[in-house]
């Protein structure tokens, strides 16, 4: 039990100064000698705090002072910044000082190893090409500042990450990324296609989000939070692990495998991705512009898909979603509008541990089996391969949805996004899938954020082992257009027209080739004849902040409902 974290140090102004730890922050006082209060130089809360350094001294100079390093990210509103300041240590207080050390440094990280073996990954193409500089001005300066051991290394060309990703020795604690989705797609399909792909996956994958489509650091720190870099490092540096599910997606005929972390699509979602590749240079805000294209288009998707569903009750499915928030989170749901910087790694204590109400998992960054924390897990705590992947056979307990090959049906419906009312669409609950109508789009995926204006599955969770599945019918062009307002907040979720379905193995059929020849899986596309996906559950990790995806206003909106 710590009790006692003052320490009296020089100032480099020489005057004399305490540095004390109380309530889950660091001051630096200034004392005065004439009985005035201090003054407060520095005031850092501990998630923010990266490393504390007291210099060695040689045998002959014992009896001089010891220099003192602390590093920390200052933080005003949502900026974090990096400090850097050091201050002397007298002789007599050196061994206080060692302890005060060892003592701020575990309550400043709990459980979670200090110093990580970090592999960086950068591609200097990626988003607007700023990589490299955003890497040499913000992130080593950060990743150094908190000790960590970076290990940098450039990708000079498409799937370079991947390559590396299947080669390396398996020594580091976190694989950062600093691009966009594509670098972790790369990084995942490189690491699950080892001989040793169970234990690789268990590496934790930190996005540094320098991409354009950094659909993950959406959900990892929040639509305010998404281009934070300070964050992103904090999260390498101090992030817990995040167990996610990955698809096993084969593309048939050719038998080809990739895995997806995020999500597969076709019809307009497809042209929203790759149909808006030319407009790169206006970061994410491309997606809107793919959208509204895509929507003026109304192209549909003529396919058949055949769905393994396990929960199509879109009240219950919001309301189990809610429930895990607040499980995961505590008595009472963060998130939505919640600064993550403020919930971050708070629940630190000072003795290391977690505190408040002990319901956050903390997972540390030891390298756990999954399936002693969850016995329903299908995972293998074996250290080899990902099982080789066959065609999938639906039976009859599968539900189909077939487009018509005629011309696309439009029904009109009345709950527009407009008009939505949750608590209408909440007694009503259509969902049902009605035979003749018409595919507008089918998008799978495994995090609730595909943009930051479009939060497509609010009611996704980490790991539950499920695909959450938007079968999208064609719709009148208004009705699209009114629900992308309260699409950034899920709202569309409720329209009678988005079927949405939790799912443990999807089949989708093209009937259509020769004018939707491609689907994409993590917004990279594929040629589409027919694509089977199964699910390895919790068998990848992401690191974030607490453990768990950003919890979106969606969860805590209808938390009362
Ligand atoms: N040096 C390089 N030259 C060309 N391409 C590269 C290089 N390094 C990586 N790539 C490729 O750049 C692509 C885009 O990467 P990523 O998706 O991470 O960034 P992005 O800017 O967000 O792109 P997107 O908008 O397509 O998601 C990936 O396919 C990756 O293989």
């Amino acid at each position: 039990m710590i009790t006692h974290l003052d320490l009296p140090v020089i100032l480099h102004n020489e005057k004399r100064g305490l540095l004390t730890v109380e309530d889950g922050r660091l001051d630096v006082l200034q004392l005065s000698s004439d009985g005035r209060p201090p003054r407060r130089l520095l005031s850092s809360p501990l998630r923010n705090f990266l490393r504390a350094y007291l210099a060695t001294s040689k045998p002959d100079q014992e009896q001089k002072n010891r220099r003192l390093d602390l590093h920390s990210l200052s933080q005003k509103d949502r900026t974090l910044r990096l400090v850097k300041l050091h201050v002397l240590v007298e002789p007599i207080n050196v061994s206080e000082a060692e302890r005060w050390v060892d003592n701020i440094m575990s309550a400043s990280y709990g459980s979670i190893k200090p110093f990580r073996r970090v592999l960086l990954l950068v591609n200097p193409v990626g988003g607007k090409g700023k990589a490299k500089s955003i890497v040499h001005d913000a992130v080593m300066p950060i990743l150094e500042a908190a000790g960590c051991v970076v290990d940098k290394r450039e990708t000079t060309h498409r799937l370079h990450a991947e390559e590396i990703a299947r080669e390396i020795e398996l020594d580091y604690d976190v694989i950062a990324t600093s691009s966009g989705d594509g670098l972790v797609y790369e990084v995942i399909n490189g690491l699950a296609v080892r001989s040793d792909a169970r234990r690789a996956l268990q590496i934790p994958v930190a996005p540094i989000p320098t991409g354009s489509a950094n659909a993950v650091c959406i959900n990892l720190f929040g639509v305010e939070d998404t281009f934070n870099i300070p964050l992103s490092c904090l999260n390498v540096i101090k992030g817990r692990r995040l167990p996610i599910d990955l698809c096993s997606v084969l593309l048939l005929p050719s038998m080809t495998r990739r895995f997806s972390f995020l999500s597969a699509a076709t019809g307009l979602m497809v042209d929203l991705d790759i149909g808006t590749e030319n407009l790169r240079w206006m970061g994410d805000a491309r997606f809107t512009v793919g959208f509204l294209r895509g929507i003026v288009g109304n192209k549909g998707s003529k396919c058949r898909l055949k769905l393994k569903v396990v929960q199509d009750d879109k009240v219950e499915m919001a309301r189990e979603a809610r429930e895990q928030a607040r499980v995961r989170k505590g008595t009472k749901v963060v998130g939505g509008g919640v600064n993550p910087l403020v919930n971050g790694v708070k629940t630190l204590g000072l003795n290391g541990g977690t505190s408040g109400s002990g319901m956050v998992q903390d997972h540390g960054d030891e390298v756990t089996p999954i399936s002693a924390a969850d016995p329903d897990d299908d995972y293998v705590p074996d250290h080899g391969p990902i099982h080789a992947a066959k065609p999938l056979d639906p039976d009859s307990t599968w539900l189909t949805i077939e487009s018509p090959t005629s011309k696309p049906t439009i029904k009109p419906k009345t709950n527009t996004a407009r008009s939505l009312d949750t608590s209408a669409a909440l007694s009503q609950n259509r969902n049902d899938w009605l035979d003749g109508q018409s595919v507008l789009y089918f998008y799978a995926g495994m995090m609730p954020w595909a943009a930051r204006d479009l939060n497509q599955w609010p009611v996704a969770i980490a790991g539950d082992g499920l695909i959450d599945v938007v079968v999208q019918s064609v719709v009148p062009r208004l009705t699209l257009v009114n629900a992308i307002t309260g699409a950034a907040e899920g709202e569309a979720y409720w329209l009678d027209s988005q079927h949405y379905y939790k799912v443990s193995a999807i089949v989708a059929e093209n009937l259509d080739k020769a004018n939707q020849p491609i689907f994409t899986i993590d917004g990279e596309s594929f040629p589409w004849d027919s694509f089977h996906i199964e699910l390895h559950r919790r068998i990848a990790n992401l690191l974030s902040l607490d453990g768990d995806f950003y919890a979106s206003n969606f969860v805590q909106k209808h938390e009362k409902k």
